[in-house]
């Protein structure tokens, strides 16, 4: 369906708006560089205000960044507005035309370019089966739930053949079990048609189970991009890591670095694999302690001390938060039986695994 799938290059993107309360200046994405490949899905992942949207909304047209260009497929549209950009929005609000049925909202953007009938019914049919809503394309949208409403927008966006797919925080007003289906089936319509794509986002789940490549960003600035693996495993800051998933850090004294770290935990000693590359002996250190890279032992027989505060169950696994002389310490129990979970007040031992743990550099 989709003719070539299109490559997006942001060069030295910088966006400043005047501060709505006063005379100062805010730097709503400051000197962005990036390059996405053909028919890749990035997500642009990172804390309210950081710049996201405002990204988006300059890759799609909406606003002119004060700085740098916008190339897409090697054709500079920086300056062109959001019709003339081959580019499509589907927006957290769905923006749906009310007073027209879901047949005739995704027929709109063919019948401005005067396609013929016959081709646009083929057309709206085949797209509707493929976001799984043709059996309702006579209902008015307000007769949808949202997941159907939101399902419309992006088959009104799809039908026109846009190179590059935009997606504004497009599951935000669906709850979380909506949200995953609908996660699902965006990441599988996109991989089908071959569409470039990037999604903003503010939920890390979200960001890690779609893209190909996450894209964080802080106060305007790319601070970290990489697969969803290279993020979670290598972060290279601690806001970093703790943006992607679970973490406690533990200060510790670095011993020696070689190819590995060996560090001293209480008095004993671990050897860690080394990722960041500028991790000198004199740095401070942590140790980045995640839910799954640590277990529990007994009393006295792991490398940290702790008192079971509470167990939180999710089915085939709990998270077990232990009271530390390091502050609260959060383990995930696989497969928990009665002989691995400890109960709530008891006193254990946390074992670190090192072949899952990592060392960072203290620099936040
Ligand atoms: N039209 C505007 N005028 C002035 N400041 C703006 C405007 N739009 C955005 N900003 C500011 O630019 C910064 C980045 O905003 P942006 O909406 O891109 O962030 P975001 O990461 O998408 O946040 P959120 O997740 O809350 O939507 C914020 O400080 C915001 O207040």
């Amino acid at each position: 369906m989709i003719k070539t799938s299109a490559s997006v290059k942001l060069e030295n993107i910088t966006k400043i708006f005047k501060d709505p309360a006063g005379k100062g200046e805010v730097y709503a994405v400051n000197d962005v560089n990036y390059e996405i490949q053909p028919g890749e899905l990035i997500t642009l992942l990172g804390p309210s205000g950081c710049g996201k949207t405002t990204t988006l909304r300059m890759i799609a047209g909406f606003e002119l960044p004060t700085k740098g260009k916008i190339i897409i497929s090697n054709q500079d549209v920086t300056q062109l507005p959001p019709n003339k950009r081959d580019t499509a929005t589907v927006f957290q609000s769905y923006g749906l035309f009310p007073h027209m049925t879901v047949f005739e909202n995704v027929a709109y953007g063919l019948k401005l370019r005067k396609i013929n009938k016959n081709e646009i019914e083929k057309r709206v049919m085949q797209t509707l089966d493929m976001v799984g809503l043709k059996h309702l394309a006579h209902r008015s949208p307000s007769r949808l739930s949202g997941g159907q409403q939101q399902r419309v927008a992006l088959a009104r966006s799809i039908i026109v053949e846009p190179s590059v797919l935009l997606l504004d925080e497009p599951l935000s007003n669906l709850d979380a079990l909506l949200r995953e289906q609908m996660r699902i089936e965006i990441r599988r319509i996109q991989k089908t048609l071959g569409i470039t794509a990037v999604y903003v986002t503010h939920d890390r789940v979200e960001a890690m189970s779609l893209s190909d490549r996450i894209v964080l960003m802080d106060s305007g600035k790319i601070i970290q991009t990489g697969t969803p693996n290279e993020i979670y495993e290598s972060p290279e800051s601690k806001f970093v890591a703790g943006f992607v998933g679970k973490v406690a850090f533990i200060n510790i004294e670095i011993k020696e670095i070689s190819e590995n770290i060996t560090i001293k935990l209480e008095d004993k000693i671990l050897n860690i694999k080394k990722f960041q590359k500028n991790l000198t002996l004199e740095d401070k250190a942590v140790l980045m302690c995640r839910p799954e890279s640590m277990k529990i032992a007994e009393f006295g027989k792991g490398h940290i001390d702790g008192i079971v505060k509470n167990n939180v169950y999710l089915g085939n696994s709990i998270e077990s938060f232990i009271e530390t002389k390091y502050g609260e310490l959060l383990v995930q129990i696989d497969n928990p039986s009665q002989k691995t979970v400890y109960s709530e007040g008891q006193k254990v031992g946390i074992e670190i695994v090192p072949e899952l743990s990592k060392v960072l550099k203290d620099q936040d």
